[in-house]
């Protein structure tokens, strides 16, 4: 076809409340006992082609029940991961070829398909896969995936239009070609969206990739990459391989034409790859893009003139909604005395305590459990150093139990000691340190804040005096690649709060906006001369 086509201008898509009595509630509930029901073969997807893997079997089950296996899944081994790279580079130049529209309609397709029919299916497995009560499954695995389907269309399609100027007799274009090579995805347990995303955009763009969910993500993934193909993704475009991907990496990361990786995760795997990357850098045919978003010690500062109310909520939402396993998650604050003894304290500790963590399916509760045996063993580890240690005292919380499901209490802590360890690290579970200082101790609380620990992902600072604002807000100038003002650390919206971060927090290509889809092109510059130079000669030579 001839045309320059304009794309479907997006619009977040709107989410929904799942009131009791609701139709959408009644669906979904339909739908979870549905999913619950199976015991699915979670299969690698090669070439389009579903195969187990050929490594150790894994029980993928829900965390908040953990004696329910809703689906068994394998670790991939070297040969596995041979084959998707192989699936890759052969679908490659059939996918590249295609028009940007006809790969555009895929993902719109795909869009449409999760805010409709598809919509339950993928909620109820981010519930019991992930152990996500509704309404975080729903900003998740429904809104912001469709967001992230719709939005990349339309900025891939304003990156395509950024062509050179042409002087007179010369026509100057770029060819915004795909990476040369194959992409790897790898992916967090802890969003849907963020792990159908992490394939789907460098392929949006023309690329193919290699898939490695995390296996407590697998459920969901499973069922991601049906919807892809209910899209009409062509066959080994996107390879899904399964399991902890050890052994993929080892394949993956020494071939020739890995010409990107797009990760999400902790730190500590992201520079895995980065150093592996490096001692491999003389294998490859070009230079691996490395796109890797990682983790956070994510904080709340708060002035004296603070708004108490909001600062109550935003503390109680940042740190405890998905059990505080959003990377994004408040687990840092400094608070002025004056506000935490005129009852902030005891506010936050009795709400604390009334939040319910259970059984995800049961709506009325406020969160589920945390993600694994091996959260869990991080989690209750931590807070055992926290109550043995003097400059720290639980305010709220401070218990865990895993004889149904991994269940950590939503915890609150003071501590003396600004600098200690538990203001460094991340836990990625719902575990809130408070440090309380002097009130007229705030600029120096800001500037230790601001590099205490190795990441800037998110940050937020609550005042209301405007010229607090603007100072604190040039402090923290680099302490969060997020930065909130009077609002919770977590919850960006794409298109509205571009997400990433810097330092040890990534490498801040913004998911889901055109930073991140830059980084999976490669532009080649044509010049076209309409009528050439025919003498060598200069004028200055006669
Ligand atoms: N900055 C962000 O946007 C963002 C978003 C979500 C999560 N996170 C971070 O992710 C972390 C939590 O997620 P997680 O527990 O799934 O992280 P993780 O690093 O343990 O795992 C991430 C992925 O890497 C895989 N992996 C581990 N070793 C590997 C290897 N050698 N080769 C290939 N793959 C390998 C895992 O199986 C998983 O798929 C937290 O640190 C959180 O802050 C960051
Ligand atoms: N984008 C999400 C966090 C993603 C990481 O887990 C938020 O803003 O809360």
């Amino acid at each position: 076809m001839d045309a320059v086509f304009s794309v479907p201008e997006p619009r977040n898509e709107p989410v929904r409340n799942y009131e009791p009595g609701s139709a959408d509630r009644e669906r979904l509930q339909h739908r979870l006992t549905e999913l619950a029901a199976d015991r699915l073969d979670l299969s690698m997807t090669i070439a389009g082609e579903q195969r187990m893997a050929g490594g150790e079997a894994i029980d993928v089950v829900q965390p908040h029940r953990h004696a329910h296996v809703l689906g068994v899944t394998h670790n991939a081994t070297n040969s596995d991961a041979q084959a998707a790279v192989t699936a890759a580079k052969q679908a490659a130049p059939m996918w590249r070829a295609l028009p940007f529209e006809e790969r555009a309609a895929i993902f719109l397709r795909a869009a449409d398909l999760l805010a409709g029919p598809w919509r339950d299916t993928l909620n109820a497995a981010t519930m019991l896969g992930q152990s996500k009560t509704v309404i975080q499954a729903e900003i998740d695995s429904a809104c912001e995936l469709i967001d992230f389907l719709r939005f990349n269309v339309h900025f891939a399609r304003a990156l395509l239009e950024e062509q050179p100027i042409s002087s007179p007799g010369v026509w100057n274009r770029f060819d915004h070609r795909p990476l040369e090579g194959f992409v790897y995805a790898i992916t967090p347990f802890n969003f849907t969206a963020i792990a159908a995303n992490l394939p789907a955009a460098p392929a949006l763009l023309g690329n193919t990739v290699v898939w490695k969910p995390a296996p407590t993500q697998q459920f969901s993934a499973h069922f991601t990459m049906r919807l892809f193909e209910a899209a009409g993704l062509p066959p080994g475009v996107i390879n899904m391989v399964t399991g902890h991907g050890v052994e993929v990496s080892e394949v993956v990361l020494a071939d020739r034409d890995l010409a990107g990786i797009h990760f999400t995760g902790s730190t500590k795997v992201f520079q895995y790859l980065w150093r592996t990357v490096g001692e491999n850098i003389e294998r490859y045919r070009g230079y691996p893009r490395l796109v890797g978003e990682t983790g956070g010690k994510d904080f709340v500062v708060a002035h004296p003139s603070a708004d108490v109310d909001a600062l109550h909520t935003a503390l109680i939402r940042g740190a405890y909604e998905y059990q505080g396993q959003k990377c994004s998650a408040a687990s840092r604050a400094y608070v002025p005395r004056s506000l935490w003894e005129a009852g902030l304290r005891d506010r936050l500790a009795a709400t604390a305590e009334s939040l319910t963590y259970g059984d995800v399916t049961d709506f009325a509760n406020f969160g589920g459990a945390v993600i694994d045996s091996r959260a869990f063993a991080r989690h209750t580890a931590a807070l055992e150093m926290i109550k043995s240690d003097d400059s720290c005292r639980i305010v709220a919380g401070g218990t865990a139990d895993d004889s149904v499901g991994w269940f950590v209490r939503p915890t609150l802590f003071e501590c003396t000691d600004a600098a200690h360890e538990s203001f460094t690290t991340e836990y990625f579970g719902p575990i809130l340190g408070v440090h309380v200082f002097a009130d007229d101790r705030f600029d120096e609380v800001v500037a230790q804040a601001e590099s205490v620990a190795p990441y800037a992902l998110t940050g937020s600072l609550f005042a209301t005096d405007r010229r607090v604002i603007d100072s604190v807000s040039a402090t923290l100038r680099y302490a969060a690649g997020n930065y909130y003002i009077n609002d919770k650390p977590t919850g960006a919206v794409v298109g509205q709060q571009p997400f990433g971060g810097a330092r040890a927090s990534g490498t801040n290509d913004k998911a889901g906006s055109w930073h991140n889809l830059v980084r999976w092109m490669s532009p080649r510059t044509i010049k076209e001369t309409f009528v050439p130079a025919t003498d060598h000669r200069y004028p200055h030579m006669d």
